[in-house]
């Protein structure tokens, strides 16, 4: 059995590619990162070292890379012979990568069983995502071509921070995971990965991470960042800081509870357990990596406006979620190419049609008139 995976990074690598390697498929990865590829193909095996209690480490073998750059030739034939491929790049990165699985299909024999495509990025939908962008690159022969493939969409759970120079293609993760994986695109013949649940319905799984994992941890980055934190643990020792993204999680759960039906009191476990994770002294993770690429994190459907905006509409509060946001606006990281955009942004434009392009609410909507606020304070700070 064979998986393609694209994304050989710090989840690509510690995760993605760890789990199919222990379901028994050999691992090709693809990225474009030059260096990356190549220390890929000189090593015969990595470790995955799990960080924090019970963990232990795991080692990888039997994986290859190819630069997707540089030979999409042999992409594209790995990609035909493929079971399985999955993406850990980035939502953004996601149209990419759609040109590549669309040649591999088109070079695909009709008796191959159907690829199995899981984007495993954080984002409500992101198969369904990768899914149109096939669609779009395969033009008129999109019906054709994607008849010779399965889109499962999936929740993935792994805290996997950037990694400390001279680790090689090593990774340090947390010892928790999840992945949860939808099971009906499969029609019976589910993809080998150990560990994996698979699902009837995933917008529970998805909403509930999403909403959980990485509005807190997101919450908490901005909140450190605000308070000139540099270490996630260390932010959530802040007081102050731990009740604010406590508060955001109460107002997240109360909305998973009315959406999804779900235990109050497990949610309230699985908050504990979350932040537990954030806290864990043995993994090293910074507010910059965990707030990067702050005007996804701030749009309709992800971790923060997602919620608030549904919360607003039930009449539940979301002023936690609003003041994570306000926090959001404040993240300036020269190195983060949307941090500068957002500060540009915030500069330049009204605090109206800011609000109602960076958040895709509707002026109307009931939550936009708080984050309006939220952005018209941000910018007269700015001003000062
Ligand atoms: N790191 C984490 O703890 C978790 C990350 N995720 C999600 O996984 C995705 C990746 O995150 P990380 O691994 O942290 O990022 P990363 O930056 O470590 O890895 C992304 C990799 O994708 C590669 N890449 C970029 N464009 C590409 C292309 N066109 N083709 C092939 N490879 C390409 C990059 O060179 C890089 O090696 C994101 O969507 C993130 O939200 C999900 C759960 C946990
Ligand atoms: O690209 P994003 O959304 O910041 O994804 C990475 C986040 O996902 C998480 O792994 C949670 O699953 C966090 O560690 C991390 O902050």
């Amino acid at each position: 059995m064979k998986a393609v995976h694209f994304g050989a990074g710090n989840i690509g690598r510690g995760f993605v590619g760890l789990l199919l390697h222990e379901g028994g498929y050999e691992v090709v990865f693809s990225d474009v990162a030059d260096a990356l590829v190549d220390a890929i193909n000189a090593a015969s095996e990595y470790t995955v070292r799990e960080a924090g209690p019970g963990g232990v480490n795991r080692v990888v073998t039997g994986f290859r890379a190819v630069n997707s750059r540089l030979a999409p030739d042999g992409l594209a034939e790995e990609i035909a012979t493929a079971d399985v491929v999955t993406t850990a790049v980035g939502p953004t990165v996601l149209r990419f990568v759609a040109p590549a699985i669309v040649e591999g299909l088109r070079r695909r024999s009709p008796d191959a069983a159907p690829l199995q495509v899981m984007a495993c990025e954080n984002a409500i939908g992101a198969t369904d995502q990768l899914r149109d962008e096939v669609v779009t690159a395969a033009g008129a022969d999109a019906d054709a071509l994607t008849a010779g493939a399965v889109f499962a969409n999936t929740a993935v759970d792994r805290i996997v921070p950037a990694q400390p120079a001279g680790a090689g293609v090593d990774v340090t993760v947390e010892p928790y995971f999840e992945w949860a994986i939808e099971s009906g695109p499969f029609d019976g013949a589910l993809p080998s990965i150990p560990g994996a649940h698979f699902v009837d319905d995933l917008a529970p799984y998805i909403e509930r991470k999403l909403f959980t994992v990485n509005t807190g941890h997101a919450a908490t980055a901005y909140f450190g960042a605000r308070a000139g934190i540099e270490r996630i643990s260390d932010a959530l020792a802040d007081p102050k800081i731990a009740a604010q993204v406590s508060a955001a999680l109460e107002e997240t759960s109360a909305v998973l509870v009315e959406e999804h039906g779900l235990d109050p009191a497990e949610l309230a476990e699985y908050r504990a357990k979350i932040l537990d994770r954030f806290r864990n002294p043995e993994l090293v993770d910074t507010v910059q990596r965990v707030g990067r690429q702050p005007l996804r994190k701030i749009s309709r459907n992800e971790r923060f406006i997602g919620p608030a905006a549904m919360a607003a509409e039930r009449g539940l509060s979301s002023s936690a979620l609003t003041a994570a946001v306000a926090a959001a606006l404040e993240f300036d990281d020269p190195a983060d190419e949307q941090s500068v955009e957002l500060q540009e942004r915030l500069r330049n434009e009204d605090a109206e049609s800011f609000t109602a392009s960076a958040t895709g609410l509707d002026p109307e909507h009931p939550l936009f008139a708080a984050i309006r606020d939220a952005v018209i304070a941000r910018q007269e700070a700015i001003m000062v």
